[in-house]
C-alpha cells in the first residue's frame, strides 16, 4: 500500500521511507563495530512508540480541516524523549519515526539525559492564518497530551515552528494539567521561560562544526566561500554566524529558489527582509535552483533546510571540501559514501546540529531549577559541549578509519544501548 501524505507526494515518500532505512543501515553497522548482538539492533532499529492523531481545526472561513499528525518515542532508556515538532505538507510517519532515531543519538553525542523523540503535523502554516494555526498547535497539544510531558517527552521548534507555537502549545498543556509547565517544551519565548541563546543555538553548534572541521582542512574561515541552504531558523542565523567571522556567504536559498553573488551577498539586508518561514528568494529576479546552489564552487556546504539533497545523482558535482549538515538527513548514504571517497569532510546531522536539543536541555534545567542563566553562560557551556563532542566523533572516525557519519553513530548509540541493557529489556 501506498503511504499517501495529505499532498499526494508519493515521490517524496518514497524518499523519505528510504530515511528510515538509511538510518537502520547505519545503526547497524555501529552497534555491529560495537560489539552488541541483534537483539539491540532490534530493540533501536524503530521508536518504541508511535501515536497517530487526527485533529479537528475550525477554519477561518466556518469549514472544519482535519489534519493529521504524529509523535514518535525513539527510546527512553537514558531518560525522557526530546524533540522538534515540524508543520510541513510533506510530512509522513516514517519520517518522524526517523526523525525521532535522530533526536537520540544527537542525545547520546552531546550527552544529554534524554532519548529522542518527534513530532509532525501535514500541513501548509504559509498558508494558514495566525488563528488557525494558534487553534491547530492546540489540538496537537490536546490529542497527544496523555503521551507527552516534562518527564516524559519534551517538544521544541523545528521546521516552519517557532517561539510563538511553542507558547501556544505550553499554554494548552498547562490549561489542561492546570498547572504552569514551562518544563513541557523548549523554544519557548524568553517571558515565558525560554533561555537565552535558544533561538541561534543550532546554528551556534554548526558554527563551532565548521570552525573545528576548517581546521582539520586547514581553511581559513575568513575569506572562506560558504554556501548554505535554507534561509529559516538555522540557516539565517548559520549565514549572520559565517558573515560576522569574516567568511563570504556566496550563496542562500529557500523553498522557492536560491541567490548567489560570488562577491559575497548581503546577509544583513536578507535577514532584514525574509518572512518568518525563511522566506527571501520571492523578492528577487535573479535566481538559481536550489539543486545548482549545491553545486556552486565554494569551501564549505551546509544544507539547513530538508531530507535528500546530496545523493548519488549530485554527491560527484558538490565542490566544497567540507560539508556540514545543519539540516536533518540532507545526505543519502550513497551521498556519504561519493562525498567521503572524494575526500570530502562531511559533519553529520546528528553532530553538527545538535547545539539546537543542548540548548533546549539547559532550557529545561532553567525552567526545571527555576533560576535562569545569563547569555554569556549559555554560550559558554554549549561551546565546551559542542568541541568535546566534535572532538569525540572526529577522534573515532580518524582512529578507526570510517566516515564520520558512522563514528558519530557509534558514539551516539552506545548510552542507550548500555541504558537499555541495564534496564533489563534487551
Ligand atoms: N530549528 C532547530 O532548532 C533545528 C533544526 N534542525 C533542522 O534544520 C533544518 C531547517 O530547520 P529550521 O531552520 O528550523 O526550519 P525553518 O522552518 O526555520 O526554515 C526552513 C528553511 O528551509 C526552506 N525549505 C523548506 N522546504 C524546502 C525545500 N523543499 N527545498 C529547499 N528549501 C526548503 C524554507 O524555505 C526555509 O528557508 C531542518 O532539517 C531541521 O530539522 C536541526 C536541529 C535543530
Ligand atoms: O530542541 C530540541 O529539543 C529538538 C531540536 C530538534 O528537533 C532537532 O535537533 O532536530
Amino acid at each position: 500500500m501506498v503511504d499517501k501524505n495529505e499532498s499526494g507526494n508519493e515521490q517524496g515518500l518514497k524518499k523519505k521511507r528510504n530515511v528510515l532505512e538509511s538510518t537502520q543501515e547505519v545503526i547497524h553497522d555501529a552497534l555491529d563495530k560495537l560489539g552488541y548482538p541483534q537483539e539491540v539492533y532490534e530493540l533501536l532499529k524503530e521508536p518504541m512508540r508511535l501515536m497517530t492523531v487526527r485533529i479537528p481545526v475550525r477554519m477561518d472561513d466556518g469549514s472544519i480541516k482535519i489534519f493529521t499528525g504524529y509523535r514518535a518515542q525513539h527510546n527512553d532508556a537514558v531518560g525522557p524523549t526530546k524533540g522538534g515538532v515540524r508543520f510541513h505538507p510533506d510530512v509522513t510517519e516514517t519520517e518522524v519515526k526517523a526523525l525521532s532515531v535522530w533526536m537520540s543519538l544527537k542525545a547520546g553525542i552531546v550527552d544529554l539525559p534524554y532519548g529522542g523523540g518527534k513530532g509532525g503535523i501535514i500541513c501548509d502554516p504559509r498558508e494558514m492564518s495566525f488563528r488557525e494555526l494558534e487553534r491547530l498547535s492546540r489540538g496537537y497539544v490536546r490529542a497527544i497530551s496523555q503521551i507527552v510531558g516534562p518527564t516524559k517527552d519534551i517538544p521544541a521548534p523545528d521546521v516552519f515552528t517557532n517561539s510563538q507555537i511553542m507558547a501556544w502549545m505550553m499554554d494548552e498543556y498547562s490549561r489542561i494539567r492546570e498547572f504552569d509547565s514551562p518544563g513541557f517544551i523548549t523554544g519557548k519565548p524568553l517571558v515565558l521561560g525560554g533561555s537565552h541563546g535558544r533561538e541561534s543555538a543550532t546554528a551556534k553548534g554548526v558554527t563551532i562544526c565548521i570552525r573545528e572541521a576548517a581546521k582539520k582542512k586547514g581553511i581559513d574561515i575568513q575569506g572562506a566561500r560558504v554556501v548554505v541552504q535554507g534561509f529559516g531558523n538555522a540557516g539565517s542565523f548559520l549565514s549572520k554566524f559565517m558573515h560576522d567571522a569574516g567568511a563570504k556567504v556566496v550563496g542562500i536559498s529557500d523553498a522557492y529558489g536560491a541567490l548567489y553573488d560570488p562577491e559575497g551577498l548581503d546577509i544583513d539586508y536578507l535577514l532584514d527582509r525574509r518572512d518568518s518561514f525563511g522566506t527571501v528568494t520571492k523578492l528577487f529576479k535573479d535566481t538559481i535552483t536550489n539543486k545548482e546552489l549545491l553545486e556552486l564552487d565554494c569551501d564549505i556546504l551546509v544544507p539547513a533546510a530538508i531530507e535528500n539533497q546530496i545523493t548519488e545523482d549530485n554527491a560527484n558535482n558538490i565542490k566544497a571540501s567540507i560539508v556540514v549538515e545543519a539540516a536533518n538527513g540532507p545526505t543519502t548514504i550513497e551521498g556519504t559514501k561519493i562525498l567521503t571517497d572524494r575526500g570530502i569532510l562531511l559533519v553529520p546531522d546528528v553532530l553538527a546540529s545538535s547545539g539546537g536539543v543542548t540548548v533546549s536541555y539547559f532550557e529545561w534545567v532553567q525552567n526545571n531549577q527555576g533560576y535562569y542563566w545569563t547569555e554569556e553562560e549559555v554560550e559558554e557551556k554549549l561551546e565546551k559541549v559542542m568541541v568535546n563532542a566534535f572532538d569525540t566523533v572526529y577522534r573515532t572516525a580518524d582512529s578507526r578509519k570510517i566516515d564520520m557519519r558512522l563514528s558519530a553513530y557509534m558514539v551516539g548509540v552506545r548510552k542507550m544501548a548500555e541504558a537499555s541493557r541495564f534496564r533489563g529489556w534487551i
